[in-house]
């Protein structure tokens, strides 16, 4: 029987007429079940959850009573007044959401797009927990050290001001390194605004930089003790953003060869499985200092010892004591800690075993494939481990390479916590 779309659309309209039953107060009824076409294409809305609604039980029965044409008790139209005067005086919250995009197919960074300025002007930043300064590749860093990074312009941006006499200087774990000035700007993070943030401008970038040309700056997430601004030191965007946010909190859900995402001032539950297990957060001298609660190689039996290291996402790799490096490299078969190629290195075709570590009674298992890091050159079949020996640093590092396998929460309420949870 051919039933054409003038018919069907009569009888979607009288089944609609016909269903006496309201819509729900408080969703939006968008004809749950009813699909058919209209003109022959289909339409699907995903709802998506607004994180700045803010529900309001009085206005909802308010709307209940004009909706069925009943006289609005004045009981009722206090209570709206009083809850509206609430929520009015509630600060204005805030949150963010931006993505964090792996630089190249091993991994080595991540960058998220952040706008500075007016009018914006986008950079692609490295998000690193390990440090606290937002420095970026500018119009004040020589030609011959820029490699195609996208640079801020401060001279194009209405609202730059440069903070008189104050300078920076960095050198990082892995020994690069930059200097420069200092503005204050218009500052944005997936929606989330900073109005005077500070913006280190490069005058000085070390070849390790410059030849990263994926990375246009880095934007620390330390605490802002570690920053290095001379003579008043800044605060990081995350401090400055802190007191707006819905929650002091910013998430970490990185992903291998896949765009994963940091939030600020929400948790998304949508984000991980199962519970998330809080620790402790030593923040001197200010990175996100946490302890492990063990290690387990493969599917070998779990060692519970404390393992007290930095959560940090400007580090690619995972570096621990030399103890369970070797403990892991046992179970690889032609593995040795080459001085040649600065690490654990394997044959490309070992089978590698996955390596677990606890956080609380929680337990996180790297899949092997992210230890597997990388051939120590093109088309080597000899490959670098993504776990490392911690020997020569004096502090373990959690890197991506960690922070993948989980979705992190930075709680930056005092005292601040980390949490740890499955995705
Ligand atoms: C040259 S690309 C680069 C990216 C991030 C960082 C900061 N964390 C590194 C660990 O010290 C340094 C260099």
């Amino acid at each position: 029987m051919i039933v054409t779309n003038l018919v069907l659309t009569a009888a979607l309209a009288v089944l609609g007429l016909a269903s006496a039953l309201p819509p729900k107060i408080g969703t939006t009824n968008i004809g749950e079940g009813v699909s058919g076409s209209l003109g022959g294409g289909r339409a699907t809305f995903k709802q998506t959850r607004n994180p700045r609604y803010r529900f309001n039980g009085a206005r909802a029965v308010y709307r209940t009573y004009l909706k069925y044409g009943v006289p609005v008790p004045e009981d009722i139209i206090k209570a709206v007044k009083y809850t509206d005067a609430l929520h009015a005086a509630q600060v204005e919250r805030d949150t963010g959401s931006a993505a964090a995009v792996p630089i190249d197919d091993v991994d080595i960074a991540y960058v998220t797009p952040v706008t500075i300025g007016t009018p914006p002007q986008t950079l692609q930043l490295d998000f690193d927990t390990g440090s606290s300064d937002l420095w970026v590749f500018s119009s004040h860093t020589p030609a011959s050290q820029v490699r195609g990074q996208e640079i801020y312009s401060p001279n194009k941006s209405s609202t730059a001001k440069l903070l008189e006499g104050h300078t920076w200087s960095i050198t990082y774990g892995d020994g690069s390194a930059s200097r420069g000035n200092v503005y204050v700007d218009n500052f944005t993070v997936g929606g989330l605004s900073v109005a005077q943030q500070a913006v280190q401008t490069a005058q000085q970038v070390s070849s390790s930089f410059t030849s990263e040309t994926n990375i246009d700056g880095l934007l620390g997430l330390g605490f802002s003790t570690l920053n290095t601004v001379s003579p008043k030191s800044q605060l990081t965007f995350f401090d400055n953003a802190k007191a707006s946010l819905d929650s002091p909190v910013f998430t970490v859900d990185l992903k291998a060869q896949a765009a994963g995402t940091y939030d600020f001032g929400f948790i998304d539950k949508a984000k991980y499985t199962g519970e998330i297990t809080y620790v402790p957060v030593n923040t001197n001298p200010g990175y996100w200092t946490f302890t492990s609660s063990g290690y387990a190689v493969g599917s070998g039996s779990f060692s519970s010892q404390s393992i007290t290291g930095i959560a940090d996402t400007g580090t690619s790799l995972v570096y621990l004591p030399t103890a369970i490096v070797t403990a892991y490299y046992r179970q690889v078969s032609g593995a040795t800690n080459s001085r040649n190629y600065g690490g654990y290195v394997f044959p490309c075709s070992s089978a590698l075993p996955t390596f677990t570590f606890g956080v609380g009674d929680a337990r996180f298992t790297i899949p092997s494939s992210y230890i597997s890091y990388s051939p120590i050159a093109p088309g080597s079949s000899t490959c670098f481990g993504g776990l490392q020996s911690s020997s020569g640093l004096g502090i373990n590092i959690w890197g991506d390479v960690a922070l993948k396998a989980a979705f992190v929460v930075f709680n930056g309420a005092n005292p601040p916590t980390i949490g740890w949870a499955k995705k």
